[in-house]
């Protein structure tokens, strides 16, 4: 850690020095999704779990969709991993190859043998902390790079527009800032044709040709977005399209409409997150991945809380007093974790369906109206 306490274990990955913010996660299982979701990019991750690596590793297998099934993007996106425990003996029948392996082949650092309660204490008392995982006596001559002051979003967001199936009735346009694989296949599963975006497209001067604007999870501090966010005010002051955003894409959506984002002391990071519907009283349990939050007391007066945490009492979302946009901090795609929030995805898609429906009653309206408008012109002789 930079303020000091050393932790010793043994290296079972790629032999290589690295830094990043050390951050903890309590889910028991979800290893091979949360290694791979963007999210994590820069973050060294300690599992809680004492055991990991039990059901090894699965292979780039993709769906119907051209989607990745087991993975959220095609390579391992933290920096290093610290376990307890490591399994080198490995079952599961989509096991292609041990979590060791995984690490070495993709050049990514893993620790076993780490007293992992040691250091979830010390993260608890002192907050996320920079740190670094070395190898023998070998100095680390990067020091310690801090992901909180780098500009994630742009190295993980796809270069490149690309569309997931595509020819439906309804058109979703996707805010790449580090989009998990589940999260395409949430939408596209509904009925719905995709086409992804990167981060800074100016999604604004596209937006008539969709029925609804998603804004994905990402890495790192999402102030560092200001392209994004200005782009998503221009979007809200032009269009009345339907929006819906998930964890840094809520917290993209509130920046925009002017409230302020806060650094948690250590995040929260699991899959059985109490979490409460403030319109319903429900409480669902939720998949979590993040190290910033909404100050739910800037929101705007159009917007109101949608969710908290029933941990800490954090802001857990948000939505529109009027109008179809809404967000959430936890994952409602859950990939891994329970399936409580997947209802979230119904309700974007009914928004859409509805927007696109009365978009095409708008439209035959206007048509039969200048219809109309020609036919008499003509018949006065016009
Ligand atoms: N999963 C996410 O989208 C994380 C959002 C943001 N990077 C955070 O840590 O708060």
């Amino acid at each position: 850690m930079k303020d000091g306490p050393v932790y010793g274990g043994k290296s079972f990955g790629a032999d290589k020095n690295i830094s990043g913010e050390a951050v903890f996660t309590t889910s028991l299982v979800g290893y091979p999704e949360s290694m791979t979701d963007p999210s994590y990019t820069g973050q060294i991750l300690v599992f809680t779990q004492p055991l990991i690596g039990n059901y090894g590793v699965p292979g780039l297998a993709r769906d119907q969709y051209s989607l990745l099934r087991y993975f959220e993007s095609s390579k391992i996106q933290c920096s290093g991993i610290v376990v307890a425990d490591f399994a080198q003996k490995y079952s599961h029948w989509t096991a292609v190859e041990s979590l060791g392996d995984w690490c070495k082949r993709e050049g990514v650092a893993a620790v076993t043998g780490v007293d992992t309660r040691a250091i979830v204490t010390y993260l608890r008392e002192k907050g996320s902390s920079l740190a670094q995982i070395t190898i023998g006596d070998q100095e680390n001559v990067d020091g310690f790079q801090d992901p909180g002051a780098m500009h994630l979003v742009s190295r993980v967001s796809t270069k490149k527009v690309y569309e997931v199936n595509p020819g439906q009735d309804i058109k979703i346009a996707v805010l790449d800032c580090g989009v998990k694989e589940n999260i395409l296949r949430c939408l596209v599963s509904g009925g719905a044709s995709v086409t992804v975006f990167p981060h800074d497209f100016p999604i604004q001067d596209v937006a008539s040709q969709f029925d609804g604007i998603f804004i994905s999870n990402g890495p790192g501090d999402p102030t560092h977005c200001a392209t994004t966010i200005y782009n998503l005010q221009q979007t809200m002051s032009l269009h009345s399209l339907p929006i819906f955003g998930i964890c840094l894409g809520h917290q993209l959506l509130a920046l925009a409409v002017g409230a302020k984002t806060v650094k948690l002391k250590y995040g929260n990071r699991a899959h059985n997150i109490p979490t409460l519907d403030l319109t319903t009283g429900h409480c669902h349990i939720t998949s979590q991945n993040h190290g910033y939050a909404v100050d739910a007391s800037t929101l705007p007066p159009a917007f109101k809380e949608f969710f908290i945490n029933l941990n800490d009492r954090s802001n857990e979302g948000m939505y529109h007093v009027s109008r179809p946009i809404f967000s959430t901090q936890f994952h409602p795609e859950a990939k891994g974790g329970p399936l409580d929030s997947s209802f979230l995805f119904d309700k974007f898609l009914a928004n859409v369906r509805k927007f696109k429906t009365e978009k095409d009653l708008a439209n035959i309206s206007e048509a039969a109206t200048a219809t109309a408008a020609a036919a008499t012109a003509t018949s006065a002789g016009l």
